[in-house]
């Protein structure tokens, strides 16, 4: 068996990661922590893990967690970082689910999270934990820095587009919205029902910390500059992304060959499902589960390829796309813990 440390196991991320690695038949729980509810029983918190753990919270404190094979951060950007030098030094493997070591450009980490990067030999270490790209690094990785839940969705829907040089990589336009949990559980006044519920905004429009990561992700899959204009969305539901995605085709002729293309692309991929062209995913068909599911449109004879594309934020866009890294570094099946359809409706 694994043993697993979790480090913020109070959050939406800390639970979900609990509440798959409960059927996980390799990988047991050993320590969980939260600073503000030492001691607290797990299952009393989160009563839906009532008979599945009998845990406790505890402090994070390295010298446990070095009695793990692998630990998750589960915790808001900056606390990986300075935490993660030393327990290193205990031989554990880490994925890291914050932003903390997604950048390779740490000046520009610097500038989307507000203060200096305290980890530059592990910042340069860390490999991007996009599964779909980078299957082979993550298998070695000692740290895997797990993708955001916006770049998980964008990435994946253009990534077919970009390797083959199709479309036009200076104009690329993300529209994405999601539900609240992204916003984590600590209590944010924009986040309270009465400021979500029955309405819908834009957020993060003149700049989101996701826009460098996203570039810096389709930057090393197509070898080209890439220009994105990515706006979120806030929409009144708790889980789910979905991310309507715009490129030019350079050749209007390849529509003919961009749905092969895409199921080629992903017929080895057991999280990615490319639908039949013109279908419109939903995000309640992914509520709960792995995967990225897409389909791609065209208006009319346009030169637009749109794509749209859905995820869970809190399984495919964190705790999901954690454990799949986790059974990739473990050597076992990628869909280990994780092969059971969404919840419908
Ligand atoms: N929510 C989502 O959809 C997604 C979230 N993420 C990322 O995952 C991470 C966790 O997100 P989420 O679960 O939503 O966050 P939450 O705010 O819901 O939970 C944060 C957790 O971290 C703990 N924590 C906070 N500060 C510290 C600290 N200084 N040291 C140790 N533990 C701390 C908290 O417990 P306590 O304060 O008691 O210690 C709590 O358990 C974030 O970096 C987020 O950006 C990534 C993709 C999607
Ligand atoms: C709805 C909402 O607030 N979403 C969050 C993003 C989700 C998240 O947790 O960000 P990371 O993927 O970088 O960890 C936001 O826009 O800040």
């Amino acid at each position: 068996m694994i043993k697993i440390g979790i480090v913020g196991g109070t959050g939406y991320t800390g639970v979900e990661l609990l509440r798959i690695l409960a059927e996980h038949p390799e990988a047991e729980v050993v320590c969980i922590t939260s600073r503000s509810e030492v001691g607290m029983p797990v299952a009393e918190m989160y009563t839906s893990l009532r008979g599945h753990f009998d845990l406790t919270f505890s402090e994070p404190d390295v010298d446990v967690l070095a009695g793990c094979d692998l630990v998750f951060f589960a915790t808001p950007h900056g606390v990986a970082m300075r935490m993660v030098p030393e327990l290193m030094k205990t031989g554990v493997r880490v994925v890291d689910l914050s932003a903390d070591f997604r950048l390779k450009d740490l000046d520009t980490w610097a500038k989307w999270y507000g203060m200096p990067h305290e980890s530059v030999k592990w910042a340069e270490q860390a490999v991007y934990g996009l599964p779909e790209v980078a299957r082979d690094a993550i298998r070695d990785a000692r740290l895997v820095a797990n993708p955001g839940c916006y770049p998980t969705a964008v990435q994946l829907g253009f990534l077919p587009l970009l390797e083959e040089g199709l479309v036009d990589a200076s104009r690329l336009i993300a529209d994405a919205k999601s539900g609240a949990s992204g916003g984590g559980r600590q209590g944010k006044i924009g986040m309270l029902h009465g400021e979500v519920g029955e309405s819908f905004k834009a957020y993060g429009a003149s700049g989101h910390r996701h826009l460098p990561e996203i570039r810096e992700g389709l930057q090393f899959v197509s070898g080209a500059q890439v220009g994105l204009t990515f706006v979120p969305h806030l929409v009144p539901m708790i889980r789910g992304i979905e991310a309507t995605l715009y490129a030019e085709l350079n050749d209007v002729k390849d529509f003919d060959r961009l749905q092969a293309l895409f199921e080629d692309r992903y017929c080895d991929e057991p999280f990615v499902d490319v639908m039949p062209f013109g279908s419109h995913p939903e995000t309640r068909s992914v509520r709960g589960v792995n995967y990225c599911r897409m389909a791609l449109h065209r208006q009319e004879d346009s030169n637009i390829v749109i794509v749209s594309s859905v995820i869970d934020n809190l399984v495919k866009g964190a705790a999901g796309q954690a454990v799949q890294n986790m059974n990739i570094m473990f050597g076992l099946d990628e869909r280990m813990g994780m092969s059971a359809p969404a919840l419908m409706p």
